[in-house]
């Protein structure tokens, strides 16, 4: 049996903070794992130090099924954000391991590729809806087949999903949280009109999709919705925060626009209701903040039953070791829908050399054995950790409001 003998954090920041869990058997075997939690990440590089390493030392590295039963069952405290990611961290290395022990890309254990490559789609933003188009062609030119848009809220000084940089987002922009300003009546106005600017500029052929971020009531959602459903979105994404999964309900009543949910949900139970009653499309949660590729199988299984596809978040603060897993996970399972491909910045690249690659609009984990990625330690270690927060959000007259 490949023995663990020994784990570590490895908390780096080149151009944002990562944290990646590295095990290691006794023959020499290393697994990577991404743990990166964004504007939270000391709390899962300490719960992985502090809580899960030291009961990890000395157990057998292929029982990925009984480890991951073991951390979720044995803490006690089930679910949440910290505990999730710290168990994909520690199941994203322990496939890394039986993968790189059988000598096969982790697709393969997973049942073999369920397709040829895996359809991501690109983020085209801008300040105005003419910089968003011209970002779009862009995109379309280099062969995506799906485009995400948002554009800045006239009269509004930033808005979510607009970067200053035309590929680079990072929305985790200060020590502090910066505070931006939301109107929900701005913001229903531009949308339809941006659609209709990319339809008119993009054809039909490619397919479009926007991020609400949870910044809309369901009536409301269901209101852009139907604005938005002469340009046949791809889906909304985030509509309504979802704690309350009844919400969706009401989306549904009013709109036949397909709906995205679950960047931030954390286990099967965060998005089990809107499955059962087929109130969302496509499933969101992605392997590092759902509990690895062993937990995100079982909610893309129970979704198969309902016809609901898979659209795991890609954004640039999971780490090139989130996206390898993710893109074996995606070329297996028979639901997939799409994959966010938010790309990283070239020093990120170089602190995580990896095997998985983009083509014409689709992407492949590459058939490395393992998830096909790494971390240059001494590169990372040039990279001190730097305290950066995500924004907070007020509306106009200065009540708090979901970012
Ligand atoms: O990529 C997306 O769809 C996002 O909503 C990005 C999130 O704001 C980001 O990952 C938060 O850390
Ligand atoms: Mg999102």
């Amino acid at each position: 049996m490949p023995k663990i003998v020994n784990a570590r954090v490895i908390v780096t920041c080149p151009g944002r903070n990562f944290v990646t869990l590295k095990i290691e058997c006794d023959d020499g075997t290393t697994g990577v794992g991404d743990a990166t939690l964004n504007g939270r990440e000391l709390s899962v590089a300490s719960y992985l130090t502090d809580h899960v390493i030291p009961c990890l030392i000395g157990r057998d590295a292929h029982r990925i099924e009984d480890i991951w039963q073991y951390l979720y069952k044995g803490a006690y405290w089930r679910r949440g954000p910290v505990t999730m990611t710290a168990i994909a961290a520690v199941d994203m290395a322990l496939w890394d391991i039986k993968g790189k022990l059988a000598g096969l890309p982790v697709y393969q254990l997973l049942g073999g590729a369920s397709r040829e490559g895996v359809m991501v789609y690109g983020h085209a933003n801008g300040t105005t809806i003419e910089d968003t188009i011209e970002a779009a062609l862009d995109y379309q030119r280099q062969g995506y087949k799906a485009i995400r848009v948002q554009c800045g809220v006239p009269g509004m000084p930033s808005t979510y999903g607009v970067s200053k940089d035309r590929y680079f987002y990072e929305p985790a922009d200060a020590d502090l949280p910066t505070e931006n300003v939301w109107s929900t009546s701005k913001y229903l106005r531009i949308v339809p009109e941006l659609f209709e600017a990319a339809r008119g500029a993009l054809g039909w052929d490619v397919h479009l999709l926007h991020d609400i971020h949870h910044r809309l009531t369901p009536i409301e959602a269901g209101r852009l919705g139907k604005d938005l459903e002469p340009y046949r979105p791809f889906w909304l994404e985030d509509a309504t925060p979802a704690e309350n999964q009844e919400a969706f309900r009401l989306i549904r009543q009013h709109t036949t626009a397909p709906l995205a949910v679950g960047e931030i949900f954390n286990s099967i139970w965060d998005v089990k209701d809107l499955i059962q009653n087929q109130l969302i499309d496509y499933v969101r949660a992605t392997v590092v903040h759902a509990g690895g590729i062993t937990h995100l199988r079982r909610i893309a299984a129970l979704a198969d039953l309902y016809q609901i596809r898979t659209g795991c978040h890609g954004a640039t603060d999971l780490s090139p070791v989130c996206m390898a897993a993710a893109l074996h996970f995606d070329l297996s399972v028979p639901n997939f829908g799409v994959q966010e491909y938010m790309r990283h910045t070239p020093e990120t690249d170089a602190v995580f050399p990896h095997a998985y690659s983009f083509a014409d609009g689709m992407m492949h984990p590459g058939d490395a054995p393992g998830l096909g990625v790494d971390i240059d330690e001494e590169l990372a270690a040039g990279y001190d950790y730097k305290r950066a927060f995500l924004p907070v959000n007020r509306l106009e007259d200065g009540t708090m409001h979901s970012w």
